[in-house]
């Protein structure tokens, strides 16, 4: 396995509320490797973008708070760092990139301005030097013209664009990582593909790791060397993106590949839903957070929490049919049929 650049260990982070303190994200603990795409998937509402506040500490100024675990970054715990340091750490090392291209960008700077911008700050770079790179930054994401787009503003430019300005900034301050939290969502389909191809060809050529957020198993087969599925607030599954695919583990992975259109657990033409709906964070049901909506449920997954299982050596589910044998209940395509749900 590669070299680890990010561990969370157990890590529990959530809100003050009206009804006391809730846990957006249960003890979760996650690895990424130098160079490595690790995607985080799962529903909405399972604490995919809580986790990746967690990790930058900008959960502090969402009115959360980290109450247990550590995150690792290059050998130093994220968790007990002061604020100005975190700042340092994220305009240097981490970057981040989310949906919305058009609220990341200021509209009253030129592209090529806000660009240059984070250099100077960044890299001290002059004026001149920080405009250049600036330019050299917008060929490297693959923005046509990058003179004459450097002096537009973000109104002038595509969604697309847009986001490719975005990625620019990110990597203007060289990061070792980038995490990118549903960057594809907000853009149409062909855009979406390009967007994906440019940031693998990035890291191909910057050899950056890549946290990815994405809710689309689709996005999630074609980027990653691993997948974290989360379900409201923990990681059910975790493990080698071919191990995910090929043999889902948790009920909910199954679940959630079953829903893919065109996926071979569709069947007759009729598209697999999970029955039931996520519950709202704070009200988790006992036992398997899952049980109420898995078609495999007995009574000790509505009594006791399931502990993580090896399902393979670097493969884990949290799910009591794998106590006492190494089952796969998503092997092939008959073992699949098993959890078919029986309503
Ligand atoms: N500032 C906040 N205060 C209280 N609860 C919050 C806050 N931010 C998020 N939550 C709750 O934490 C839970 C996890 O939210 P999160 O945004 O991480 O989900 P997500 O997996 O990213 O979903 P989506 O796919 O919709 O982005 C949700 O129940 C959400 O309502
Ligand atoms: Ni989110």
């Amino acid at each position: 396995m590669a070299e680890k650049l990010l561990e969370i260990r157990k890590l529990t982070a959530g809100f003050l509320t009206e009804n006391g303190v809730v846990k957006a994200t249960d003890r979760i603990s996650l690895s990424i490797g130098k160079g490595q795409t690790v995607c985080l998937v799962g529903e909405s509402g399972s604490g995919k973008s809580v986790t990746s506040l967690a990790i930058m500490r900008l959960i502090d100024y969402a009115g959360g708070m980290i109450m247990e675990g550590n995150i690792t970054f290059r050998g130093q715990d994220l968790t007990t760092k002061k604020q100005e340091e975190m700042r340092h750490i994220r305009g240097n090392q981490v970057a981040m990139i989310f949906q919305d291209p058009m609220s990341a960008l200021n509209p009253v700077f030129t592209v090529g301005e806000q660009i240059a911008e984070s250099l100077r700050l960044h890299q001290n770079k002059n004026a001149d030097e920080a405009w250049s790179m600036a330019v050299d930054l917008l060929k490297l994401v693959g923005i046509p013209a990058p003179e004459i787009r450097a002096k537009q503003y973000p109104h002038e430019l595509s969604g697309g664009m847009c986001q490719r300005v975005v990625i620019a900034i990110a990597l203007a301050c060289n990061p070792e990582m980038l995490i990118a939290d549903e960057p594809t969502t907000a853009l149409d389909v062909t855009v979406q593909a390009q967007i994906l191809d440019l940031l693998r060809k990035l890291q191909a050529e910057l050899g950056m790791s890549i946290l990815l957020i994405t809710h689309d198993m689709g996005v999630a087969a074609e980027m990653a060397d691993r997948v974290a599925v989360m379900y409201a607030g923990a990681i059910v599954e975790e493990g080698p993106v071919e191990d995910i695919f090929n043999q889902p583990s948790h009920p909910y992975t199954v679940g959630l590949l079953q829903s893919i259109p065109g996926f071979e657990g569709e069947r007759g033409g009729e598209l697999y839903t999970i029955q039931g709906t996520i519950p709202p964070i704070g009200q988790l049901p006992s036992g398997c957070r899952f049980h109420p909506r898995c078609p495999h449920a007995t009574e000790v997954c509505r009594q006791k929490e399931p502990p993580e299982f090896m399902i393979g050596a670097d493969h884990r589910a949290s799910c009591w049919l794998y106590e006492d044998k190494p089952v796969h209940i998503g092997d092939d395509h008959s073992s699949r049929e098993e959890v078919k749900p029986a309503w």
